[in-house]
């Protein structure tokens, strides 16, 4: 389970931009993370990964701290960002190939899950070619495919749909899906409302760095005591009082 807990934090110790945030992500479920631009997302994502430090707080993953067990932490979590990062010396298939190294994914499973992954979002092609001579759909489609190759415990996705073509949205989906069935835990920030209505077992709704509301989209309705409306709803809800 990752269990974040009492975690305030930010970009300074004199000001914190998330402020006593606790909420778990347990094994096969997809956990949506919501909130107004600036709410605190990719600032929650990077405390999760490691990027800052807590002020105060702590996050585990199966019990255990980055600092108590730093490579189970790093080796058990896979991340999407929200903007893309290479190297601009490397091929995608380079990039695959060192996503693979770095997971120590043995071979035969590594060059039967990158085909998979590279036909599923119709990235072949452009396998040998350097990403700086990419579309940022292209681009973002790297991190996509190095974060599906190593099929972690656990996966922290920031706004994976902005520039995605409809068919590489619909194949995001579908992985996701299949992972969730597998046992990942999965932690998505996304503005698109509909799809995480549609696709996530339990929401977090964030606004000015604190969780607002929480749990399935009924736990939310009951709290608003709006018995029907739609998770768009129960956000502008929240976010407008
Ligand atoms: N590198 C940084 N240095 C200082 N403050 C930052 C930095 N990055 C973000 N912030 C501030 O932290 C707050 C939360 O930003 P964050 O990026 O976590 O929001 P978000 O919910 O991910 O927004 P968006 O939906 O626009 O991606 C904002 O007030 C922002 O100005």
């Amino acid at each position: 389970m990752l269990q974040v807990e009492k975690v305030t934090g930010g970009y300074s110790l004199s000001h914190a931009v998330i402020h006593q945030l606790t909420f778990s992500v347990t094994n096969a479920e997809i956990v949506g993370l919501i909130g107004l631009n600036g709410a605190g997302k990719s600032t929650t994502i990077k405390h999760i990964l490691g990027l800052m430090s807590p002020h105060t707080g702590t996050i585990k993953l199966d019990g255990n701290s980055l600092k108590e067990d730093t490579k189970s932490y790093r080796s058990k979590i896979a991340y999407i960002p929200e903007v893309p990062q290479f190297y601009e010396e490397l091929t995608l298939w380079e990039h695959l190939e060192l996503t693979a190294l770095a997971y120590q994914i043995p071979t035969e499973t590594f060059l039967s899950r990158a085909n998979d992954l590279l036909e599923l979002f119709r990235m072949q092609r452009a396998k040998k070619w350097f990403p700086n001579t990419f579309s940022k759909g292209m681009q973002q489609k790297i991190m996509i495919l190095c974060a599906f190759l190593v099929e972690a415990k656990y996966m922290v996705i920031d706004e994976p749909f902005v520039g995605l073509d409809p068919l590489a949205i619909q194949a995001i989906l579908q992985l996701l899906l299949e992972m969730k069935q597998k046992g990942m835990g999965i932690l998505l920030s996304t503005h698109i409302l509909s799809m995480a209505e549609k696709y996530c077992d339990r929401f977090l709704i964030l606004d000015q760095g604190r969780i607002k509301l929480a749990g399935t989209l009924q736990d939310i309705q009951l709290q608003l005591n709006q018995p029907s409306i739609s998770l768009e709803e129960c956000f502008y809800k929240v976010v407008n009082d």
